[in-house]
């Protein structure tokens, strides 16, 4: 599913129109889409209020309650607001009117099984006059199933913001592409189950949900006259004396997820402990102040940071290893304000809000209801990729795209499932052709197996070390999946609905 922003919709509809497909083109389609959309969740007893706004979303508002009446649906469209004030609104609730459908007024007290707000869509201005406040506010009461028309009520399409007041929908059909509203903090939680309905414009985002079958689409060949150097040889610099766990588990994420060979740069108290643990992987005593010559050579990626506090050898040696030419993932310790070189080899970071508040400079409390912006701003003017870690982890790549992901759930929500994330995509950076699907498969996989960890245990219960026995399982589906001609094991989210 592709994401737009307002001002992206805004010039898709300027473009549209230049190729002669104007607005009430658009909003007939956008009221079709929405009528193909939701009628499978309705039953013919059904009754439905579709409460449109002044603006164009009460336009798809009334285009759909046109297709419901002419299906045989007990659809009252209601203008709680007064009238359409748009010209496209005013000529489809003309169109309305004559095939002998009326407006119904608007009731307070009759009950309703369904509500489609069409109220507002992304021309909102927060916060809600009082007159709409006290419309959402009736909705919110309601015993109804709530289907917002492009973004809920309430919310704004680009922002995580979200009024007191908004509406808490069930479903949210959102045209042409998602609105990073439904990615974002707080708004994304109003939303519910979300759906893209297009409206017969081409797609030009660079921004998209990474789903399972892109996944599917972009697993690696493995089969064939293979051997452990055709993989690639990963190093790993993390773990210390206090924290050898961080490297142990970045190191079990690394060897599961498929790198031919590990090489793990640490501290002698560490290496005992990971020793134990990933006995596949080789040690190379650590020591900052000695340069490792020829990483380019000896390695296919280097991943530094989890289990390491920062210091200015560390600081040296990062500077060093960048001049190298090969893929380099930073995580935890590794995370600073700092400037990146020009170079041709990627540059992964893996920050969580706390990490990039530190690298950007940008308060916490700005983050979550900006992430997609604030990622992309950072990854363009460094030069480097962006993974911004939480519930909807987005990745930002140089050239302005993007994907976000929605897999993975707060069972991840604890110490060491990063440090597993940075291993795995230690080996995604050493067996993938291609960055952007290297870092987003690892970022999918990793949800995946937390989101296959609740089907049979409590949320509260993973344990980092649990992905040595998940990411076989979730691997393994996925492979039968692409091997079965692209067909989706459901893991995760398809390319249609994120579920909440
Ligand atoms: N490509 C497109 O742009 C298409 C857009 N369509 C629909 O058009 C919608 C956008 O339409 P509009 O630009 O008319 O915007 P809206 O329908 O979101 O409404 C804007 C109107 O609401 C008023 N308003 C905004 N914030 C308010 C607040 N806080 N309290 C009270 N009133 C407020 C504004 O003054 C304006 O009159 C989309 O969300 C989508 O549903 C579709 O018709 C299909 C094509
Ligand atoms: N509620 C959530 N939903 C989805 N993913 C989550 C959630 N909470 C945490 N995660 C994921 O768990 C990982 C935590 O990483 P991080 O904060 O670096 O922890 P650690 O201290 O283990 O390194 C990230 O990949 C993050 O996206
Ligand atoms: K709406």
């Amino acid at each position: 599913m592709q994401i737009y922003t307002s001002k992206e919709i805004k010039e898709a509809d300027a473009n549209a129109a230049s190729f002669g497909m104007d607005t009430f083109t658009l909003m007939e389609n956008a009221g079709s889409g929405l009528y193909r959309a939701l009628a499978p969740l309705l039953s013919k007893r059904d009754t439905i209020a579709v409460l449109s706004g002044k603006g164009n979303n009460g336009g798809d508002g009334i285009v759909l309650a046109r297709y419901l009446k002419l299906n045989g649906y007990k659809a009252d469209l209601i203008f709680p607001l007064g009238p359409p004030q748009t010209k496209e609104a005013a000529q489809h609730f003309s169109y309305f009117q004559s095939c002998g459908f009326e407006a119904a007024p608007f009731d307070r007290e009759k009950h309703y099984d369904w509500i489609a707000d069409g109220l507002l869509g992304v021309g909102t201005r927060l916060p809600l006059r009082d007159d709409l406040a006290e419309v959402t506010d009736w909705i919110n009461t309601r015993k109804a199933k709530v289907a917002a028309i492009d973004v809920p009520t309430g919310v704004a399409g680009d922002t995580g913001d979200a009024d007191p007041h908004t509406i808490h929908a069930d479903y949210t059909f959102s045209l042409h592409g998602l609105k990073p509203s439904s990615l974002l903090f707080p708004s994304s939680t109003y939303f519910g189950e979300t759906k893209a309905v297009g409206i017969g414009l081409p797609h030009t985002s660079k921004w998209k949900v990474w789903s399972e079958e892109d996944v599917i689409r972009s697993l690696p060949e493995r089969s064939g006259n293979v051997h452990k150097g055709t993989f690639g040889t990963g190093l790993l610099v993390a773990g210390s004396d206090d924290m050898p766990g961080s490297a142990a588990l970045a190191a079990i994420g690394a060897m599961r997820m498929g790198i031919g060979k590990l090489s793990v740069f640490t501290e002698s108290g560490a290496r005992n402990v990971i020793a134990t643990l990933v006995p596949e992987a080789t040690y190379l005593k650590r020591d900052f102040s000695k340069r490792l010559n020829d990483l380019g050579q000896k390695f296919a990626g280097v991943a530094i940071g989890p289990g390491i506090e920062p210091d200015e050898q560390l600081e040296s040696f990062i500077h060093g290893v960048l001049k190298e030419p090969l893929p380099v993932v930073l995580d935890a310790g590794a995370l600073h304000k700092r400037a990146y070189p020009k170079r041709t080899a990627p540059v992964v970071l893996t920050p969580h809000p706390g990490e990039f508040s530190r690298m950007a400079g940008i308060p916490t409390g700005q983050i979550a209801s900006d992430r997609l912006r604030l990622a992309s701003a950072y990854a363009q003017e460094h030069g480097v990729i962006v993974v911004l870690k939480g519930q909807y982890t987005v990745m930002a790549f140089p050239d302005g795209s993007g994907y976000v992901n929605t897999t993975g759930n707060s069972s991840l929500a604890k110490g060491g499932s990063g440090d597993t994330l940075t291993g795995m995509l230690l080996a995604n950076i050493c067996t993938y052709a291609n960055i952007k699907e290297a870092v987003a498969n690892a970022v999918y996989i990793h949800g995946a197996c937390a989101d296959l960890w609740i089907r049979e245990n409590g949320s509260a219960t993973l344990t980092a070390h649990e992905f040595s026995r998940l990411l076989p399982k979730v691997m393994h589906q996925l492979e039968t999946a692409a091997k079965d001609a692209g067909k989706a094991p459901g893991l995760g989210n398809g390319d249609r609905f994120i579920k909440r």
